[in-house]
C-alpha cells in the first residue's frame, strides 16, 4: 500500500492535459477554463467617477466652514458638462463621471445645505474626512489588459469578463471523463432492483462533482460482473480522456475489474493506498495513454477517492495547476479514538469554535453510509497510527 501523496503524484504524472477549444458564451462560461488570455475590450472607470454621493469640488478650498455655490449635477450615465471653479460645487452621484477642475468629492454627511435664496449653497461641516472619493479612470482596467489562461472561470471572472464589454470567451473543451459502475447487484436510479439489488449512486455523485469541476462527465451502462461484460465497458469508452470504474476493486472472487482492465490492456500503476476509506484505489494507463482510476464501490469510499485524487487529475486534464485538495487547521470539537495504521479521512461537520474553526467527527464512519456523508461537510485529516484526541485537539479538515 502506497501513501495517499504517493497515490496522487503517481496519477497526476498518469494525465496529459486535453487539447482543442471552443467559444462559450459568457452566461456559459462558468466553470470553463479560459483557453487564452482574454483581453478588455474597454477601460474601467472609463472616466473619473465618485465613489460617494456628494459634492465635487477643488479640494485645495476645503476646510472646515468653507462655502461653494452648487453649478450643477452630475449623475451616474449623465455628466455634468461645465468645470468646476474655486468656490464651486457640482452635486455628484456614486458612479457618476467626475467634472473638469474637481479633485474631491465632500461626501454629503459632511456637508450642509444652505438655502439663501440667491441659488443652492453647501457649507463644509467641521470635521471632514480625508479620502478624496475619487475612483481614477482605468483604476480597475485598462482597455488591452488581459485575464490571464489557464484559469478556471469563477462567477467573480465572469463579472469581470461582462465589465470588459466580452460576450463570448475562447475554453478549453471539456474533458470527458466516463463512468463505467460494475456490479451484477446494481440498477439504475428509477428501475425496480431484484429483491438483491441496490440502486447504482456512486455514479450519479461523481457525475455531479465532475460536471462541477468542468469537465464533461459520461455514464457508461452498467457493467456486469463477467469478463466479457466488463471488455464491452472498456471497449465502449475508448474516447474517454480519462475512465473511472467503481467497485469491483477489491480481492472478492468476483472483483474482476483489474483483471479485465489488464485484457483491455492496462498497464497498471498502483493498487491499493494506505488511506480509510478508499483503499483498493488502483490507477494506471489504458491503450492510448488514457489515464484510468479504479474507485471502490462503497459509496463513501468512491466519493471520498474522488474528491482526493479525481478532481485533481481533473485540473490536470485542463492543463490548470492541480494539487492534492486543500487542508485548513481546525479544533476537534470532541474526543476522537485512536487511528488504525491508515490515514484516515473522517466524514465530519465543520462548527465555528472559540478559537476559530471547529470540526465534529460524525459518528458513524463505515463507508457504506451515504446519510452521513451527505450530512458531512469536511473531512477530518487522521494520520496513521494517530493516538486519541481530546477536544481543543488541532486536526486538519479538507472541506467538502
Ligand atoms: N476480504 C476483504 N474484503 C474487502 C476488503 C479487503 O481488503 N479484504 N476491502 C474492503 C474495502 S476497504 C472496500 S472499499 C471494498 C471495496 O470493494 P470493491 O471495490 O471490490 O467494491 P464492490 O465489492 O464491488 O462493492 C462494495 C460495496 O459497494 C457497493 N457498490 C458498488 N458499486 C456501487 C455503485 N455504483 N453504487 C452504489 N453502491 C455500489 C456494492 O454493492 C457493495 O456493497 O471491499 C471491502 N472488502
Ligand atoms: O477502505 Mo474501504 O474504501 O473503506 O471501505
Amino acid at each position: 500500500m502506497i501513501p495517499t501523496a504517493e497515490a496522487l503524484t503517481r496519477i497526476l504524472s498518469l494525465v496529459s492535459p486535453v487539447t482543442g477549444t471552443e467559444r462559450a458564451p459568457l452566461l456559459e462560461a462558468a466553470g470553463r477554463v479560459l483557453a487564452a488570455p482574454a483581453r478588455a475590450r474597454r477601460t474601467q472607470p472609463p472616466f473619473a467617477a465618485s465613489a460617494m454621493d456628494g459634492y465635487a469640488i477643488r479640494g485645495e478650498g476645503l476646510r472646515p466652514g468653507a462655502e461653494f455655490r452648487v453649478i450643477g449635477e452630475s449623475q451616474a450615465g449623465l455628466r455634468f458638462a461645465g468645470e468646476v471653479g474655486p468656490g464651486q460645487a457640482v452635486r455628484i452621484f456614486t458612479g457618476a463621471p467626475v467634472p473638469q477642475g474637481a479633485d474631491r468629492v465632500l461626501i454629503q454627511e459632511d456637508a450642509e445645505r444652505l438655502e439663501d435664496g440667491g441659488g443652492e449653497r453647501i457649507r463644509a461641516r467641521e470635521t471632514l474626512d480625508a479620502g478624496s472619493h475619487i475612483r481614477p479612470a482605468g483604476g480597475d482596467f485598462r482597455e488591452g489588459d488581459a485575464l490571464p489562461a489557464p484559469r478556471r472561470l469563477t462567477p467573480r471572472d465572469i463579472s469581470l469578463l461582462a465589465a470588459m464589454n466580452l460576450t463570448e470567451v475562447e475554453v478549453l473543451r471539456r474533458p470527458v471523463v466516463a463512468i463505467v459502475a460494475t456490479g451484477d447487484e446494481l440498477v439504475e436510479p428509477g428501475e425496480t432492483p431484484g429483491p438483491d439489488q441496490i440502486v447504482s449512486s456512486n455514479s450519479y455523485g461523481l457525475h455531479a462533482l465532475l460536471a462541477a469541476r468542468g469537465a464533461a462527465p459520461r455514464l457508461a451502462p452498467i457493467a456486469r460482473d463477467t469478463m466479457e461484460s466488463l471488455a464491452a465497458a472498456f471497449a465502449s469508452v475508448a474516447d474517454a480522456d480519462l475512465v473511472v470504474t467503481l467497485g469491483g476493486a477489491s480481492v472478492g472472487d468476483h472483483d474482476l475489474v483489474g483483471r479485465a482492465a489488464a485484457e483491455a490492456g492496462l498497464s497498471l500503476d498502483f493498487w491499493k493506498v494506505n488511506m480509510r476509506p478508499g483503499k483498493p484505489l488502483m490507477a494506471g494507463r489504458l491503450p492510448g495513454g488514457r489515464p484510468l482510476l479504479g474507485l471502490p464501490g462503497n459509496p463513501v469510499s468512491a466519493m471520498v477517492c474522488a474528491q482526493l485524487f479525481l478532481l485533481p487529475a481533473v485540473d490536470a486534464l485542463a492543463g490548470l495547476p492541480a494539487a492534492a485538495p486543500r487542508r485548513l487547521p481546525a479544533r476537534l470539537v470532541e474526543g476522537v479514538g485512536a487511528n488504525g495504521p491508515r490515514e484516515h479521512f473522517a466524514r465530519a461537520r465543520l462548527e465555528p469554535g472559540p478559537d476559530g474553526l471547529g470540526v465534529r467527527v460524525l459518528g458513524r464512519q463505515d463507508s457504506s453510509l451515504l446519510s452521513v456523508l451527505a450530512e458531512a461537510d469536511a473531512l477530518a485529516v487522521l494520520a496513521p497510527n494517530a493516538p486519541a484526541m481530546a477536544a481543543g485537539e488541532a486536526i486538519e479538515v479538507i472541506p467538502l
